[in-house]
């Protein structure tokens, strides 16, 4: 565990959520609702803390079960990690803050941890494509500063450390049914799991 780290996870409102999986599931806000419980339970031991950033009552209520902070945040997935990494900063000028995808339902937390212990300044783990950023971590006090979107990787790696070695589930961001299949063979999390039976079980 990292006690220095604290994270800042953003989640979509449902309803708009995981628009490339189309076709996978008749539920799909249900599928993304378990990709974020699944990845958030996954990484709560590894950090100090994790902040959730939702406009949606419904995802805030399922995190609070499970005892995760959550608030509303400004259209847009870097504005909303802006507005969650002033908060965390707000309460400690010290930390680590982090940036962690939701959409990582095969997420080890041994395999976080890993990462996070190889992490030694401002880092981010690329995406299983290597295009795209599942992990950003500012330096200890430093501002998260998030460039995420389109080739996010390339754009973090300009001033940050690339974190690649052996968690292969903190790589696997699920946008396809592809990325799906591949989370599948790492071993999906239980709330996925359930949402995807009877072809999960
Ligand atoms: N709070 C918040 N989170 C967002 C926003 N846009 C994306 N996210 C989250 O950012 C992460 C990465 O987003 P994407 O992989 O593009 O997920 P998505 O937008 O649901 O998927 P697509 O509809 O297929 O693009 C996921 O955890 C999303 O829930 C936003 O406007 N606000
Ligand atoms: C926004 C990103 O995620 P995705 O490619 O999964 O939409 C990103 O990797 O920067």
């Amino acid at each position: 565990m990292r006690a220095d780290v604290d994270l800042v996870v953003p989640v979509k409102a449902l309803r708009r959520a995981k628009t490339r999986l189309v076709g996978v599931t008749d539920d799909r806000p249900a599928l993304a609702l378990a990709f974020a419980l699944d990845t958030i339970s996954a990484a709560l031991p590894a950090v100090r803390s994790v902040l959730a950033i939702t406009d949606d009552p419904f995802v805030a209520a399922e995190l609070a079960a499970l005892g995760v902070e959550s608030t509303p945040g400004p259209e847009g997935l870097n504005e909303a990690l802006h507005h969650g990494a002033a908060l965390l900063r707000s309460r400690d000028p010290h930390s680590v803050i982090g940036a962690l995808q939701a959409d990582l339902p095969a997420l080890r937390t041994t395999e976080l941890e890993q990462a996070l212990a190889a992490a030694t300044d401002r880092a981010f783990c690329p995406d299983r494509q290597g295009t795209g950023t599942t992990l950003l971590l500012s330096t200890p006090g430093g501002d998260l500063m998030p460039r995420f979107g389109e080739g996010s990787a390339q754009a973090h790696a300009r001033d940050a450390q690339t974190l690649i070695g052996p968690w292969p589930s903190l790589r696997n961001d699920v946008d396809t049914a592809e990325d799906l299949e591949r989370a599948a063979e790492l071993g999906l999390g239980p709330r996925t799991c359930a949402a995807l039976t009877p072809v999960c079980n």
